[in-house]
């Protein structure tokens, strides 16, 4: 993560200035490595936030449909929290995002939200939380560190949270990596998806997915990506979601027949996320065969290529006070 502002920022409550974050969207899972394993993603949100005489809660974009506006905005709750535990006032903020991480598809758009907020927070009260109490609270927060992680330390993130403590290494993806995700145009929210899963697995299963996630996160580490396609494979969480995906199955038996380098089922659904090699010939294949079997089972989906993303949340000190959260975010995309 990059440290938020240091020392020097306001106690809240005291009207200080704005403080503008980006956060990465993330993938999680990454087929095998369930509640452990997550990707920051280059998709990001972007919240700003200052103190205020009265909270007001502004949302930009058409991926905010439906998030609220009032105090009970998870933005605005997790902000709270915060100032709790760093023993400062509850001030009344002032709030705006923009986002292009669709809901409820499976990139981390509520972890992007708790991590976005929580750096918000922290900056405008000087920075007096650390990245390891911030994981701390985000992990508490969202009860699993995979895509939390991701999009706090960016990169390719291992994890986990006991229920009491989170603990990662965060590993350097690859310049070689390119993700393709297909984003079926449907939503699934983190909390029916888990709601399928069995309480209890076979001790065979368990030993599978240890053995496939050891694999892949040493794939990673050592460059390893002929061994990504045998290394993302999945008992504990994938079979018991294909039925919410349709298509899904078709396309983990086959994707790697049409030049993916291993494929999984992105956090918990519903989008399908393939790996590839950048300099591979077959990325038309690809997203044609992703596409395609979607549609033949009845779903139509959005594609996007898109690459890891090596920062975490970052506390952007380029945006200009005077101008919208909107037009910030469109000036830094338009240099
Ligand atoms: N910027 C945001 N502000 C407030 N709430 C958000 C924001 N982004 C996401 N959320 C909440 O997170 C929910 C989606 O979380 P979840 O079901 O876990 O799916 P995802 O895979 O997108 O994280 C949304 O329905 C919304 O309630
Ligand atoms: N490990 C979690 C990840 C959920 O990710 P999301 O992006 O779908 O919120 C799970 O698989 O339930």
């Amino acid at each position: 993560m990059n440290r938020p502002a240091n020392g020097s920022g306001p106690s809240a409550g005291d009207g200080g200035p704005k403080v503008y974050v980006k956060v990465p969207a993330s993938t999680a899972n990454l087929g095998p490595g369930f509640d452990a394993l997550g990707m920051a993603l280059n998709l990001y949100a972007w919240i700003e936030m200052g103190v205020a005489e009265r909270t007001e809660i502004r949302l930009y974009g058409s991926q905010m449909a439906g998030v609220p506006t009032d105090k009970s905005n998870l933005v605005y709750q997790v902000a709270q929290q915060v100032f709790e535990k760093a023993g400062v006032s509850h001030p009344e903020l002032d709030i705006a995002m923009y986002s292009d991480i669709p809901l409820t598809r499976g990139l981390g758009s509520s972890a992007s939200a708790i991590v976005g907020a929580l750096v918000a927070a922290n900056a405008l009260i000087g920075g007096k939380l650390s990245a390891y109490e911030l994981f701390q609270m985000a992990s508490a927060l969202e009860k699993h560190p995979d895509n939390v992680g991701a999009s706090l330390f960016g990169g390719l993130t291992v994890a986990f949270w006991d229920g009491e403590r989170a603990e990662h290494i965060r590993v350097e993806p690859d310049d070689r990596l390119e993700v393709l995700v297909a984003i079926p145009r449907f939503q699934l929210s983190t909390e029916k998806a888990r709601h399928v899963l069995p309480g209890e697995v076979p001790m065979k299963d368990a030993v599978f997915n240890i053995g496939h996630a050891s694999l892949l996160v040493a794939a990673f580490c050592t460059g390893r990506y002929d061994m990504i396609r045998h290394a993302m494979k999945d008992a504990l969480h994938q079979p018991y979601r294909a039925p919410l995906v349709p298509g899904m199955s078709d396309i983990l038996d086959r994707a790697e027949h049409h030049g993916a380098l291993g494929v999984a089922l992105s956090g918990a659904g519903p989008t399908l996320l393939a790996l590839a090699d950048a300099r591979s010939g077959s990325k038309d294949e690809l997203e044609r065969f992703l596409l395609d079997t979607l549609a033949g089972h009845g779903i139509e989906a959005d594609t996007m290529w898109l690459k890891p993303c090596t920062d975490g949340a970052t506390v952007v000190t380029h945006f200009d006070p005077n101008a919208t959260l909107l037009e910030n975010v469109k000036s830094e995309a338009s240099v």
